[in-house]
């Protein structure tokens, strides 16, 4: 325990959302349970969104990861996880080419709606190499169209290889954080700026704890408005 930090504002651990999205049956929620537990899981039921935390020592501080994994459904509503998210993993199969064109509309989504929040496109499943038909070259390239970060991973075999697809995502989380504590903070009467990004309130959520294996509910946080607008400098 010793040496180690303990959150870095009020004494609180640090939260930090993840979402994850792409075509059903891409392996979102076998990366998601696979990071939280080790293991690999085979079957889920499609219908359930989850969200799954997991504590972690990111360089020796101590941080709360949140992991919403959610399920792809046309009717489903953007805005439950657009405003919450500090940072998106678009998954898709390298062995399915539609799961590839379904990530890259994610891709334009996200960028569209969620201007500044960190992105991974993860290719899964590379351990089924033989079925694969999007090349690691094609996945590089729209990572780069879309100036995001790019794994390939599997799920079915070392814990290493979704370690660090997670990492790589909370360090880029980390950094986001640290550039905008050297900008200035304006809260209007309309909406909270940070800089030039909006800053993204929490959202209710439900926590799956899987180690009690209930649901523990979270209040959302509550922002003061002003009449007028302030300038607050970190
Ligand atoms: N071989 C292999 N199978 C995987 C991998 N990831 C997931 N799978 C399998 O692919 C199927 C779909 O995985 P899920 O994790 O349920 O996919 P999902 O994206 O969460 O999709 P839904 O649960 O249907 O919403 C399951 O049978 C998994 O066991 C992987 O990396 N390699």
């Amino acid at each position: 325990m010793s040496g180690k930090k303990f959150g870095h504002r009020n004494g609180q651990i640090p939260d930090y959302n993840i979402v994850l999205l792409g075509q059903i049956g891409v392996g979102k929620s076998a990366l998601t349970v696979k990071y939280i537990t080790r293991r690999f899981i085979m079957e889920y039921d499609p219908n359930i969104e989850d969200t799954y935390t997991k504590h972690e020592d990111l360089d020796g501080t101590e941080i709360s990861v949140h992991i919403m994994d959610t399920c792809d459904k046309e009717t489903s509503d953007q805005n439950r996880y657009l405003r919450w998210a500090d940072a998106f993993i678009i998954v898709y199969s390298i062995t399915n080419s539609g799961s590839f064109e379904k990530a890259r509309g994610y891709l334009q989504d996200v960028k569209t709606h969620a201007k500044d929040v960190p992105v991974a496109l993860v290719g899964n499943k590379i351990d089924l190499e033989r079925y694969r038909q999007i090349s690691k070259e094609e996945g590089s390239a729209l990572s780069t169209e879309f100036d995001c970060l790019f794994y390939e991973t599997t799920a079915a075999e070392e814990f290493e290889y979704v370690e660090d697809v997670f990492h790589g995502v909370l360090h880029e989380i980390q950094k986001e954080r640290s550039q905008l504590n050297f900008q200035p903070l304006f809260i209007s009467e309309e909406k909270f700026h940070v800089g030039h990004k909006g800053a993204r309130p929490k959202s209710p959520k439900v926590i799956v704890d899987k180690k009690e294996d209930k649901p523990v509910k979270k209040n959302s946080t509550s922002f003061k408005l002003f009449n007028k607008s302030f300038k607050i400098f970190n």
